[in-house]
């Protein structure tokens, strides 16, 4: 069993959801797949949960990191729900629309201006093996157990799946992952650079919040610049934008910034001369 570390609070979107968990406490938010008997498999309305609360604690100034994990001991995520797999391209919802709306929760975590914490007790693997390798970082329990299945279920995520993986932890193990569909121990993860740190099954909560109240200490805007600073090249133009946003962001916050702007809402020249022409 998971020791509980804090005494987490539902924010009040969480009232809204069926598939997930949405809690809070000391700065903290913390998603939670909450399918336990499919093994926290997502189908399109998880998701859809998903990329909600992960909004909400976003723009939620209390909020400082987001923590992701599933329900129970026995899986962080199995992937998506393969009893909803249909055969028109995609999973589907309720209204039997497909969705491979995995695609873009994973985009959202990484676009995430806070750091998302994985923490992993049980299975991480297909769908749900790409989530914790989006994260940031992973706090993984010692009965944790990580690999891909798609090619034996017939599906693959040839984007980030198989290239933040190589990015992460090489090209030949991530082939070997995918290629051969094996699982892989709390160890071994560790050992491949694909976690961050293993602890005892009942000391992950504790652990990951101790992760999350160092990073609570920080400067946010550093940690904001950094996370996208290291997601930039692997995101390409994309990448590049979240970083340059943020450094539009930050000259706004500038006398310089503001000066073009007050001139324009002035209607005068904009007079930029006192401002150092930096080396
Ligand atoms: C995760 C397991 C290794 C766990 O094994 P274990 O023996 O502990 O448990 P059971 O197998 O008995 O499972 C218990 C219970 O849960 C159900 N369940 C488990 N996983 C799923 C699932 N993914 N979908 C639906 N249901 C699931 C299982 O049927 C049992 O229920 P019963 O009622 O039958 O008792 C093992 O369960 C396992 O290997 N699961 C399947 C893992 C898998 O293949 N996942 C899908 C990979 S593909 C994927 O995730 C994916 C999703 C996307 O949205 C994509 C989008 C775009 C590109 C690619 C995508 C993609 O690849």
């Amino acid at each position: 069993m998971i020791r509980p570390a804090l005494d987490w609070q539902p924010r009040a979107a969480s009232k809204a959801y069926s598939d997930i968990r949405y809690d809070f406490a000391e700065g903290i938010a913390r998603i939670v797949i909450n399918r336990p008997e499919r093994r926290n498999a997502f189908r399109p309305e998880t998701v859809a949960q998903l990329i909600d609360a992960t909004h909400q604690a976003q723009f939620d100034p209390e909020v400082g990191v987001i923590v992701l994990c599933g329900a129970g001991h026995e899986a962080f995520c199995s992937g998506g729900d393969q009893t909803v797999r249909g055969d028109d391209g995609g999973y589907h919802d309720e209204a039997g629309m497909p969705h491979l709306n995995v695609l873009d929760l994973q985009m959202q975590i990484r676009r995430c201006p806070k750091p998302v914490v994985a923490m992993v007790a049980g299975y991480a693997i297909g769908g749900g093996h790409v989530l914790h390798l989006v994260c940031d970082l992973t706090i993984a329990a010692d009965n944790a157990r990580f690999g891909q299945t798609g090619p034996r279920v017939g599906s693959f995520d040839a984007g980030l799946g198989a290239g933040l993986m190589a990015r992460t932890i090489g090209m030949k193990r991530a082939k070997e992952i995918w290629l051969l569909c094996r699982q892989y121990d709390a160890a071994a993860a560790l050992a491949m650079g694909l976690v961050n740190i293993v602890v005892p099954l009942p000391e992950v909560e504790e652990e990951t919040v101790r992760w999350c109240r160092d990073m609570l200490r920080l400067s946010p805007m550093a940690l904001r610049m950094i996370k996208a600073g290291f997601n930039a090249d692997t995101d390409g133009l994309a990448g590049i934008q979240e970083l340059a946003g943020n450094a539009t962001g930050l000259f706004y916050m500038t006398e310089e910034g503001q000066e073009g702007r007050n001139a324009w809402l002035e209607k005068r020249p904009p007079d930029f001369s006192k401002y150092r022409r930096r080396p």
